[in-house]
């Protein structure tokens, strides 16, 4: 197949291209470099170095001879998403390309703004611009688990059917998400909805949860090919800061009591989750919605796992927690349509645990402690101006 992967500059979307190519797909990757620009304007980077998209592809090219062409970019930019679509005339369009942080969103109204416009907006000329040119290519966007937030009620794959006063239907899955950044994916679900119903376009939404793990098969050939490694409090996710806190000594930063349950997946899983996605494409005129998640874990277990698993004495500090979340609620969640693909999950084990470990302690000491603590208060919300 003829894959596209929009943000294959990213954490996720570059070990997905490389995953793809190493298949033995025919990749492209598309990239603005946004991503490295919340860095600078964060005063954050990622722990393990990166290397520049074009030194990144060069080296896969090395290393395994296969290459992938690269479209530099912005999806916002109608002209540029319409030129590539003919350019690489895909089967395929994976779409990682958004803001990705809830914190980030949550900053002031300006960054709530950007990250609504940035991933709504470039999901709608994605959308337009498969339309008009080959409507029969299969969009495959990431989605997350908190559109759906903590229902009290059991969260199913997207869909949810319904018996009311008698009657039944079948209706998008009610979301109650968490953060302005969960819900521009919200929005993006419901703009996809209506263009597969109105115009017969074929998309799947996979409904992610919080990654972890630094390494695929691929990223590991060769210290080039390595992908982001995040620990700040505005772009680190939960498991993989608590990794990095305890290597540095640092106490593991649970938020209020832990008690929050969140779905989470191997980074490993992920582009396994893409590829069976790709390779069983959604009927036209279908919106289809997976899990993408192995296995459930509260915020004080994960903490509570990574300071078991490690070698040393880790501490947890509950902070008082600067989010508008439930801390003891209701979580149980259908995500049987992947695993029904052939997807065989890693669940999170001591042995992905310790090699974590050791790349947080070979790169330990390029971290900032300045960007550890959180900074972006929900309540606060930063002023309007
Ligand atoms: O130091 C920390 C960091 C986070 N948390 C808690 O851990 C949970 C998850 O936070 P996170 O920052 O790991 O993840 P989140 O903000 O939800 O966003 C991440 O995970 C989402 C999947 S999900 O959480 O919505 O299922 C993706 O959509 C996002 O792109 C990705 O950045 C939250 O309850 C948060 O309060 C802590 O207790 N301590």
């Amino acid at each position: 197949m003829r894959v596209l992967v929009l943000g294959g500059d990213g954490y996720l979307g570059w070990p997905t291209a490389l995953y793809l190519s190493q298949a033995g797909h025919d990749v492209a990757v598309a990239d603005n470099f946004v991503r490295r620009q919340y860095d600078f304007e964060l005063g954050a980077d990622s722990l393990v170095p990166i290397e520049s998209l074009q030194t990144r592809v060069e080296a896969w090219r090395q290393v395994t001879g296969k290459t992938i062409d690269m479209f530099i970019g912005d999806l916002c930019d109608a002209d540029f998403t319409y030129q590539m679509i003919k350019d690489f005339a895909p089967d395929a369009v994976v779409h990682f390309a958004e803001q990705r942080a809830a914190p980030y969103s949550m900053i002031d109204r300006k960054h709530a703004v950007y990250t609504q416009v940035n991933n709504v907006v470039g999901t709608l000329n994605l959308l337009y611009a498969i339309k008009e040119i080959n409507p029969d290519i299969h969009l495959v966007k990431l989605g997350t688990m908190g559109e759906y937030g903590t229902p009290n009620i059991d969260i199913e794959e997207g869909w949810l059917d319904l018996e009311y006063k008698g009657r039944t239907d079948r209706v998008l899955y009610p979301k109650r998400p968490g953060s302005f950044y969960h819900l521009s994916k919200v929005h993006d679900s419901h703009n996809m909805e209506f263009a597969c119903r109105i115009w017969g376009l074929r998309a799947t939404d996979l409904n992610q949860g919080v990654v972890y793990g630094q390494q695929t098969a691929e990223t590991a050939l060769d210290d080039r090919l390595a992908t982001r490694f995040d620990y700040d409090a505005v772009f680190g996710t939960v498991l993989n800061r608590f990794v990095i806190q305890a290597v540095l000594g640092h106490p593991l930063t649970v938020y209020g009591s832990g008690g929050q349950t969140r779905g989470i997946i191997d980074i490993r899983d992920t582009v396994r989750c893409i590829e069976l996605a790709c390779e069983n494409p959604a009927e036209p005129g279908e919106f289809r919605v997976f899990n993408q998640m192995t296995e459930s874990m509260s915020v004080l277990q994960i903490a509570q796992t990574v300071a078991e698993a490690f070698p040393g004495a880790a501490t947890i500090d509950h902070l008082d927690n600067p989010r508008v979340e439930k801390e003891e609620h209701y979580y149980k969640v259908t995500h049987t349509a992947l695993v029904e693909l052939g997807l065989e999950p890693h669940l999170l084990s001591d042995t992905l645990i310790s090699s974590l470990f050791d790349i947080a302690k070979r790169y330990g000491d390029r971290a900032n402690l300045d960007v550890m603590r959180p900074g972006v208060d929900w309540r606060g919300a930063g002023g309007g101006r």
